[in-house]
């Protein structure tokens, strides 16, 4: 979707959430650099579009005929035979030689682990004694998926919010400790970020402790060698060196790990899938498991949502989508599946179906986001500051833990981060607010019941982007701010703390990964903008396991319903070369 036009100098007013200037001294040093190389002007161009369009995620531009035809001969532009700076492809797709090579080596080693596959079938009788009392009809995909992923290489499974994805990836690992192919080698888990994988251990640990009472006994050795205990980013899981700015894992010092299962793939970019391709022992399962409708990565590509495209398009066994909802509160599933939908006229049925968990606020003007906050913020304030901590060290802590696991209770989701709009007004005016309610000085910084997220990793404190950091009272009243990260709850003096934002309101992007039980979803006034898609929304919306608000006027609704956005790139592509996609049938 690139929207961005190369101009010789960086436009006046930069929109919103665009572009910083450094982007546009990028593309422009690139041009440069295209002419004084030989390059033609229309080729100086093409090459700061494509630098440009990176920054919204693309790899590549979609070139017409006669750009291609202006181009094509250029002894700066190949197609990928030999190295050259830009590669044009067979289909018109024009790209910078490092988005090219690194599609081109995922591609290889996707076909590579596929190619390998020797899939190996569970008995009936073992499957079935996996799924103790379950209902056959709801739960086929899931036995399909636990049967499918013996004797892989690469397998992916991708579904809604509440399909039970977690249930079915818990199952898959019992069944690998069985066939005693991940015994060997020991199971990493892992997600893009923190807070995604803290949740996913909590899951798999909760869901571990169900099935141990439901399960014949034979399993329970199986279930002691669940990878409960800890979570791991993907970054952590590939050494990532923030020094040398590598990862540390590569072909020649392998992850030491027999199955690896990622979550929330949907959040992983070009260079982090090709890391951790790279990274795997050849003989490795490597699970992916997503949402594929959901936002893309932050970073350049899409490239869960390709692969999931390509699998699905062959009917490949390597692929199995969850479709049911096996959440206890099904009200919302309509408005998830309308909305991934597109469809207006059933988002409308759905909203009215769900009773009240679903609701429209027509916000399409700041007095009526400030009416909208008002609300909000007086039922943030309703329970008053939270009271100071117990003293000693292990009860401050306990109590520490549930409140910040109270936090998932609601959140306020923003489509921007800035603006009248944005998390960062919006954050300004619910603090105020809280001030208000709570009796704070006006200047009161920190306070009992501050919510933050931090926003650059820092290594040394093992706090990372994402993080939600919750500021409470010691029993002396020394102000602290407590995490629950990499793997435990600890606390930091505010003025320890890295870069943060008030966290009362987040962004939709910054939401992957999570879940809360209320979510009040704010989108921008204006129908033309360019954020508004139905990725976003189906992101936001998908956030909320009981109540969901959408603050949103009728024609932003609409847009963000009618705008599928699609990455332009060359994965899908170079997928569809490198695989013959049924070779890997059982
Ligand atoms: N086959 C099943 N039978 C009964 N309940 C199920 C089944 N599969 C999943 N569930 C229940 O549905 C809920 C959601 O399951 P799970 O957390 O595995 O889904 P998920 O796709 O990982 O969800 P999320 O979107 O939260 O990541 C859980 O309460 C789980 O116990």
């Amino acid at each position: 979707m690139s929207h961005l036009r190369y101009d010789a100098r960086p436009p006046r007013r930069l929109p919103e959430d665009g572009l910083r200037p450094e982007q546009w001294a990028l593309a422009r040093t690139l041009a440069r650099w295209v002419e004084a190389h030989g390059g033609s002007p229309r080729l100086a161009t093409l090459a700061a579009r494509a630098a440009l369009a990176e920054q919204d995620g693309d790899t590549a531009l979609q070139l017409d005929d006669e750009a291609r035809a202006a181009v094509a001969g250029e002894p700066l532009v190949g197609d990928g035979a030999t190295t050259t700076p830009f590669v044009l492809d067979a289909g018109g797709r024009f790209a910078l030689w490092r988005n090219f090579a690194h599609e081109r080596e995922i591609a290889g080693l996707v076909a590579a682990r596929r190619a390998a596959a020797a899939p190996l079938p569970l008995a009936a009788e073992v499957l079935a004694s996996l799924f103790p009392g379950g209902d056959p009809a709801r739960e086929g995909a899931q036995r399909a998926a636990v049967d499918a992923v013996g004797g892989r290489r690469l397998f992916v499974l991708t579904g809604g919010p509440g399909t039970g994805k977690t249930t079915t990836v818990l199952r898959m690992l019992l069944r690998l400790l069985r066939d005693d192919i991940a015994a060997a080698d020991g199971i990493a888990v892992a997600a893009p970020t923190g807070k995604a994988a803290q949740r996913l251990v909590q899951s798999l640990r909760q869901e571990s402790a169900r099935l141990r009472d439901q399960l014949p006994a034979d399993w329970a050795r199986l279930l002691d060698a669940l990878p409960v205990a800890e979570a791991s980013t993907v970054h952590r899981l590939l050494g990532w060196s923030p020094r040398r700015g590598l990862y540390g894992r590569g072909p020649d010092s392998p992850v030491e790990a027999g199955v690896v299962v990622i979550d929330e793939a949907s959040m992983l970019d070009l260079g982090q899938l090709r890391a951790l391709l790279r990274a795997l022992k050849p003989t490795a399962t490597l699970v992916l498991v997503g949402d594929a409708d959901q936002l893309d990565s932050v970073g350049a590509g899409a490239v869960f949502g390709d692969l999931v495209a390509v699998l699905a398009a062959a009917g490949a066994p390597d692929l199995v989508r969850l479709r049911h909802s096996f959440r206890a509160d099904a009200r919302l599933v309509g408005v998830n599946e309308a909305v991934r939908d597109g469809d207006p006229a059933a988002l409308a049925a759905a909203i009215a179906a769900a009773g009240g968990q679903a609701q429209r606020r027509p916000v399409a003007d700041p007095p009526a986001l400030q009416r909208e906050l008002r609300a909000w913020i007086a039922s943030l304030a309703a329970d008053g500051p939270p009271p100071p901590l117990p003293a000693g060290a292990e009860a401050a802590a306990h109590a520490a833990g549930t409140r910040l696991r109270a936090l998932a209770a609601r959140q306020l989701l923003c489509a921007l981060r800035d603006g009248p709009f944005g998390t960062v007004a919006t954050n300004a005016a619910i603090e105020a607010g809280l001030r208000r309610h709570w009796a704070l000085p006006v200047d009161a910084g920190w306070y009992p019941g501050r919510v933050v997220m931090v926003t650059r990793n820092d290594y040394g404190l093992r706090l990372f982007n994402g993080d939600i950091g919750l500021c409470l009272a010691d029993a002396d009243g020394s102000l602290r701010v407590w995490f629950e990260a990499d793997g435990g709850l600890r606390a930091l003096a505010p003025g320890a703390l890295p870069a943060h934002d008030a966290a009362f309101a987040i962004t939709i992007h910054k939401s992957q990964g999570s879940e809360y039980r209320h979510v009040a979803l704010l989108l921008p006034p204006d129908p033309e903008h360019r954020i508004l898609s139905r990725q976003l929304l189906y992101t936001g919306v998908s956030r909320a396991r009981e109540s969901v608000a959408l603050w949103a006027g009728d024609a932003v609704l609409a847009t963000a319903l009618a705008r599928p956005v699609r990455r332009v790139g060359g994965l899908v592509a170079r997928l569809q070369e490198a695989t013959p996609m049924k070779q890997a049938s059982t």
